[in-house]
Parts: C-alpha cells; structure tokens; sequence
C-alpha cells in the first residue's frame, strides 16, 4: 500500500522528508558506495533546502560526497537559466551548501547543454538516458495541480510518454506548462526505483490529491504511479494538502 505522512506545518513535512531520505541513503551506503537519487524540480527544491541543509541534525548526517544526483526531468534550456531544474537545485541547495558548510558536494548529472538550442531534443534525451544508473535508490517526485509527475502530463496529447515502454528517459514536447521542451523518466525508470517519495504541500494540491486518492483517477500520471508502484511509494503533505481527504481510505 501506498504510505501517507501528513503534517500540520510545512517544517513537519520538511523534517519528515530529510529524515526519510537520509534513511534510503544509509540503506544505499549499506549496500554499496553510491547513493543514486533523481529528485524533480518545482516546489520540491526549496523543501530540500529545507530539510537537507537548513535542519542542522539531518544535515549532519547527509553524505554528499556518496551522492549521485540525477533529473527526474529537465527543461532543455541552459542550466543558468531560471527554468532549469538543475539551476534550481543549484541556487537553492548546492551554493548555500557549498558556502555555508564548505561540504563537499554530490556528483551531478546534467543534460548535455552544448545541444541546447540545436533541434536536438531526441539526442539530449538519449544522452542523459546513458547517465542513468541501471535502478535508482530514491526517486523523489513532485505533484502539479493537474496530476502530472516529472514530465509525464495527463491527456491525450502527452499520452506517448505514458505508453513509452523502451526508453527510459523521452523528450516532452509542447509540454502544458512552459517551457515547452523538457526531457523526462519514463514510468520504467520509476517503476524499477527501490523508492519513490513524493512531495505535494499547499491548498492548491488538494483537489488533485482528491482526484489522486479518493477518485484513483489512474488517467492522472501520479495516480498511475500509485497504482504501479504502490508498496514503494510515500507521499509526504501538509494537512491543506489533504484538507477533507480520507487517505487512510486509499486502495493503492
Ligand atoms: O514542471 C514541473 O512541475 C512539477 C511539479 O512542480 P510543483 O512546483 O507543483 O511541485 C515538478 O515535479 C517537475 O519536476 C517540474 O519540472
């Protein structure tokens, strides 16, 4: 079954969710030398501020330097740009970390920027597809307010990602929400994750979350992961995330 962590405040949520990844890391460092994460972008990076460098006991315990951090999707623009997730990442987690703490840093892998630009969409896809690790430790997923979940977006439209079996990263085009080009998992890439953790917090998730949980609306890409991948998924919220909603009632 799929877990549920709500929370009244967001601290909560970030506290819960830097304690819940330093468990999948420790479980990875058990096994090996490398903790392989794809984290997405949107919301989810500030909250990774939050519980992985701002919360000085999990801080303390976070080893960067086994870290290996991947896309769960990108938007193919240049990485100092504002939409770019790994700028993101960088700007809110990888410079204060670098700054503050002096720590050293995970290895990161980044779309091929040099193509950016070019018409290679398909290449840059292929490219970053070559990066992947053969099973991730920690994928960790956002949730847009239409259900979408790294760059797999309900409709007809946007169905080919959903359906794409062979690949395992595809690029998305005349993405719904801009930019228009990105490149994304595919749901093979989640479905072989020893864990996925997702992330929705605000009023502004609540009625897809309804849609999501109660409803098991499977034609929404993060229904369709509930579904798919149930026993490895945790969901961490805010209690405006799931105002009225009986998660406990969930049959994923
Ligand atoms: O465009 C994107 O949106 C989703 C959801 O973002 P959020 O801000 O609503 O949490 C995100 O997970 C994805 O990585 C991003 O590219």
């Amino acid at each position: 079954m799929v877990s549920v962590h709500a929370y009244e405040k967001s601290e909560e949520v970030a506290h819960s969710v830097g304690k819940y990844i330093l468990e999948k890391q420790n479980e990875a460092l058990a096994r090996g030398e490398r903790f392989n994460v794809a984290i997405s972008g949107g919301s989810l990076v500030k909250v990774l501020y939050k519980s992985l460098v701002a919360t000085p006991e999990i801080a303390a315990d976070v080893k960067w330097a086994h870290w290996h951090v991947y896309f769960c999707d990108e938007r193919i623009v240049a990485l100092e740009d504002e939409d770019s997730n790994y700028g993101a990442f960088k700007k809110h987690v990888l410079d204060p970390l670098l700054e503050h703490q002096g720590a050293l840093g995970p290895t990161m892998y980044t779309i091929n920027e040099s193509l950016v630009g070019l018409g290679e969409n398909d290449r840059i896809a292929n490219e970053y597809e070559t990066l992947l690790p053969p099973q991730f430790d920690l994928i960790l997923l956002g949730c847009g307010p239409d259900g979408h979940t790294c760059s797999l977006f309900p409709g007809d439209a946007h169905r080919y990602l959903l359906d794409e079996k062979d690949k395992r990263v595809a690029w998305c085009h005349d993405s719904p929400k801009p930019p228009s080009d990105r490149i994304t998992f595919t749901l093979p890439v989640l479905q072989a994750a020893r864990n996925l953790g997702f992330v929705a917090e605000g009023a502004s998730k609540q009625p897809i979350l309804k849609r999501i949980f109660e409803n098991q609306d499977l034609t929404l890409p993060c229904a369709l992961v509930n579904h798919l991948c149930s026993t490895k998924v945790a969901w961490f919220v805010d209690s405006s995330a799931v105002q009225g909603i009986d998660v406990s009632t969930s049959k994923f």
